[in-house]
């Protein structure tokens, strides 16, 4: 079928003469056949055909009468005067000189049956417009020779492609059809299959196949189908389509129109109310139960109230209706709270709740004052990604009330089931609403903000993808008609303001992760932590917990030693946490002072309002937490400043790592010890930590020489005669990625020249096999972590020194950079005194 201009049909194609309906290219219809010369085609022909080929025939529409068919050939339909000028073949087979179009098509169905007479069904999808130029036979079924008359290949390039803007009038009209198109398709139901496979094929075919699909679509007669068939020109074909298209619109806008309710049926509705729903809310609050409803669901949720109301109470179906019912009267379907949004106000509300996050603020203003100069906005969907509590839920909900709408938080984590999304179908046994459609009843309205909490811990299971089912929901050109399986009507989801928060992007979905705008929320430094707990934390606690200010005092030194000793977070929620726990100690006691009074607790002997008088008389109100009473209440530190205790021996470097928690510090151990130049690596290491285990061995033996390396005997390749063992301690943590490159040759040029790693320094980076470092990712992560480590030289790529502009001055002025570009680099700034000094300069 295929020549060197494109796809093309066979030039002889058997005829099925039809009076049923007309096919068009890329249409499928069924056709039934039962007079004898299409009976032999489909017996002769299709069925004992082999090939692709013999599966593909024409189909010439005829518009006679029915009634009047016979063995007779039916006459054939010419494309410029359809009616009148129609000519029986059998008179004589080479008489027919002018045009005669069809649509050769695909059989892609055939069904036989014997009942109520001989016949069969042919499923038969349109391909191209053919015209006949002779025929062949008319016996035992009609065969012709044919030209083809439309490309085929337009059905297998993508949408976009073939007629443009440029095309001039053809470029107009095919622009104005298919916003017409677009424009029919927001007036349908969307959760209707056909009108979803329109949509399908509108965004996926390109624009000149347009007006065949939608005539073969929308309602039209078979006349006006032949039209279309007639107009072998493109622009013809336009012009043909577009008036049909135009009235099927206007007819559903008369039609929306007359269907608003009426007041015969506001009391119809009435009525059923108060007979179903005698004390219901929704009754006391609304008078006119028909205002909840938006047309379309009043018309679908109508005549199952009037089924409820005849249906017995013992009947199964009863409940099921009833719930039914109660989910679509008490959907917000016409409510909605109006926006309340002043940027200025905005501005302190976020800067009230939250402290440092400038950027993200800035963001977040951002949005707010493009939404409040065009109330319409579509999109952009927000997606804060960082580490735990760092604030990403409540500057959502700050959100909510700087817009004066309702929150409603959907946690995805751990989701898995694609109906916990878009809700279980009726039929199944203890069906219900998706969480949007729950969220939406919760709220009461249908505007709110809707935070999807941790979109990168989404499952997937073999109940299907529930990332698919969120693609519908945040897709702001398909959400206005978002449908619900339990529910199975379309609810308008554009008002939603959609939030999403995820620990990383790694894991999101890509699709999902296309449809947002991600903004990176990093960890806090020392300083805004004590901040944060003194400015909010400690407050909110307080408040929580039933004290007052004058009842407990949490100076900064003691919030330092919190951070620093029992906490080691990039966000501030286990700080919470630790507030929290002083909280409960101290409320413990001041309940019990309240209990016992003692007429002398107001001159305590010693001037000091100290934690250890509790136990002997009510304590002196404020309470202050000093170091001892912290020590009480939460217990020796967890985290003591290990870092240089651990760098005491040869073999030992502290590296930086990133993991979805934040940035960590992580320490290398090497040992050696006699054996046949094996390595071992422990500590759950990722393919890429195990190469870059083996590249830094490569390079030092490589340069054992220039650095004076040496083997356990003194040799002068280190691994000769040496087994080598690596380890990342936190054993139990999986670990992987290149940054750790530059820390094992560190480590274990520390190991084979026995000198010590100097106890302050932290390092990340990649290293090549010529010792080259390349840059890595999360460095403002990391820095953070190494300073609330309390280290004090960080060793950095060259590269990634444009990232250091991203953390704070007060840090930055703590800590002193090196920004390397070979190892030797590295090794120099790693040791005190520097390592040795060779040139290796990079280009990189
Ligand atoms: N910059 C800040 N200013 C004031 N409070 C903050 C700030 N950052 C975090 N918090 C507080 O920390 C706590 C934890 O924050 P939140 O629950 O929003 O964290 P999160 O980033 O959403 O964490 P997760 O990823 O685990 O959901 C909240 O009580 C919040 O008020």
């Amino acid at each position: 079928m295929t020549s060197g201009s494109g796809i093309q049909i066979p030039s002889r194609l058997p005829l099925l003469l039809t009076h049923e309906g007309v096919l068009l290219p890329g249409s499928t219809v069924r056709f039934s056949v039962d007079s004898p010369r299409n009976m032999h085609l489909v017996s002769h022909r299709l069925l004992k055909g082999t090939s692709l080929k013999s599966t593909i025939i024409g189909v010439i529409p005829n518009t006679r009468d029915p009634e009047h068919d016979t063995d007779d050939l039916p006459s054939l339909h010419n494309c410029f005067e359809a009616q009148e000028r129609t000519v029986v073949i059998s008179a004589s087979l080479l008489r027919l000189s002018f045009c005669r179009i069809g649509t050769a098509g695909i059989a892609v169905q055939v069904v036989g049956s014997n009942w109520p007479k001989p016949h069969y069904t042919l499923l038969i999808t349109g391909l191209c417009r053919f015209s006949v130029t002779s025929l062949l036979k008319e016996r035992p079924f009609v065969l012709a020779e044919v030209e083809q008359l439309d490309k085929l290949e337009q059905y297998t390039s993508p949408a976009g492609e073939g007629v443009t803007a440029e095309d001039g009038e053809l470029g107009e009209l095919s622009q104005k059809f298919h916003q017409a198109a677009i424009q029919l398709l927001g007036m349908l139901d969307m959760s209707v299959p056909v009108v979803a496979k329109l949509r399908r094929l509108l965004d996926s075919l390109p624009r000149e196949t347009l007006p065949d699909v939608v005539a073969s679509m929308i309602r039209t007669s078979n006349k006006e189908k032949l039209q279309v068939l007639d107009a072998v020109s493109l622009e013809e074909r336009f012009k043909k389509a577009l008036p049909m298209l135009t009235r099927q619109i206007e007819g559903l806008k008369l039609l929306q129109k007359t269907r608003k309710i009426s007041p015969d049926t506001e009391k119809r509705v009435t009525n059923i109310f108060i007979s179903l729903f005698p004390f219901s809310r929704v009754l006391l609050k609304f008078k006119k139960p028909c205002s909840l409803f938006d047309p379309s669901s009043l018309w679908i949720a109508l005549p199952r109230f009037a089924r409820l109301k005849k249906m017995p109470q013992s009947m199964p179906e009863y409940a099921l209706t009833r719930n039914y019912l109660d989910l679509m009267v008490e959907l917000p379907w016409n409510k909605s709270t109006k926006d309340c949004l002043d940027i200025r106000a905005a501005r302190t509300l976020l800067d009230n709740d939250h402290y440092a996050m400038d950027k993200l603020k800035r963001r977040v203003l951002e949005y707010l004052a493009v939404r409040q100069l065009k109330t319409s906005l579509k999109g952009p969907i927000l997606c804060f990604v960082g580490p735990p509590g760092v604030g990403k839920t409540s500057v959502g909900r700050s959100i909510a009330r700087t817009l004066g709408r309702e929150f409603h938080r959907i946690a995805l984590g751990g989701v898995c089931d694609q109906s916990d999304i878009r809700g279980h179908r009726r039929t199944y046994v203890g069906s219900m609403p998706g969480r949007i459609i729950n969220g939406l009843k919760t709220v009461g309205v249908n505007n709110p903000v809707f935070l999807l909490d941790e979109v990168d811990k989404l499952g997937k299971s073999l109940q299907g993808d529930p990332a698919a089912a969120l693609l519908e929901v945040l897709d702001p050109e398909q959400n206005h008609s978002f449908t619900d399986h339990y529910l199975n009507v379309a609810f308008d989801l554009s008002q939603v303001l959609f939030i999403a928060t995820a620990n990383a992007t790694a894991t999101i979905p890509p699709a999902l992760l296309d449809r947002m705008e991600v903004l990176q929320v990093p960890g806090y430094t020392q300083e805004e932590k004590v901040e944060i707990a003194h400015r909010h934390l400690i407050p909110n606690q307080l408040e929580q917990h039933g004290l007052t200010p004058q009842q407990l005092q949490i100076p900064q030194n003691t919030t330092t030693d919190i951070i620093g000793r029992y906490t080691r977070e990039a966000g501030v929620r286990s700080l919470e946490r630790k507030i929290g726990a002083i909280c409960r100690a101290v409320a413990v006691k001041v309940a019990e002072g309240h209990r016992v009074p003692r007429s002398d607790a107001s001159t305590p002997e010693s001037p000091r309002r100290h934690w250890q008088l509790f136990n002997a008389a009510p304590p002196e109100m404020p309470i202050v937490i000093d170091h001892t009473a912290l020590k009480d209440i939460l217990g020796p530190p967890v985290f003591e400043m290990e870092v240089s205790e651990r760098l005491t021996l040869p073999g030992v470097a502290l590296g930086l790592a990133w993991t979805p928690l934040g940035g960590e510090i992580m320490f290398v151990e090497a040992s050696r010890m006699e054996g046949e130049g094996q390595l071992t690596l422990t500590g759950q290491l990722g393919d890429v930590m195990k190469e870059s285990a083996h590249l830094a061995i490569s390079w030092l033996r490589a340069n054992a020489k220039v650095y004076k390396l040496t083997n356990i005997v003194g040799g002068p390749d280190p691994l000769e005669g040496t087994d080598i063992h690596l380890h990342f301690p936190a054993g139990a943590v999986t670990k992987d990625g290149p940054s750790a490159g530059v820390t094992i040759v560190t480590c274990l040029a520390s190991l084979f020249s026995g000198r010590l790693v100097r106890s302050d320094v932290a390092m990340t980076g990649e290293i090549t096999l010529r010792g080259l470092v390349l840059p890595v990712g999360g460095i403002k992560d990391k820095v953070l972590a190494a300073h609330r480590a309390g280290v004090k030289r960080i060793i950095l790529p060259k590269r990634n020194e444009k990232d250091l502009e991203e953390i704070p001055a007060n840090v930055r002025a703590d800590l002193d950079f090196v920004t390397t570009k070979n190892l030797d680099e590295v090794l120099n700034a790693a040791f005190d005194g520097g390592f040795t000094h060779p040139q290796l300069t990079s280009k990189l």
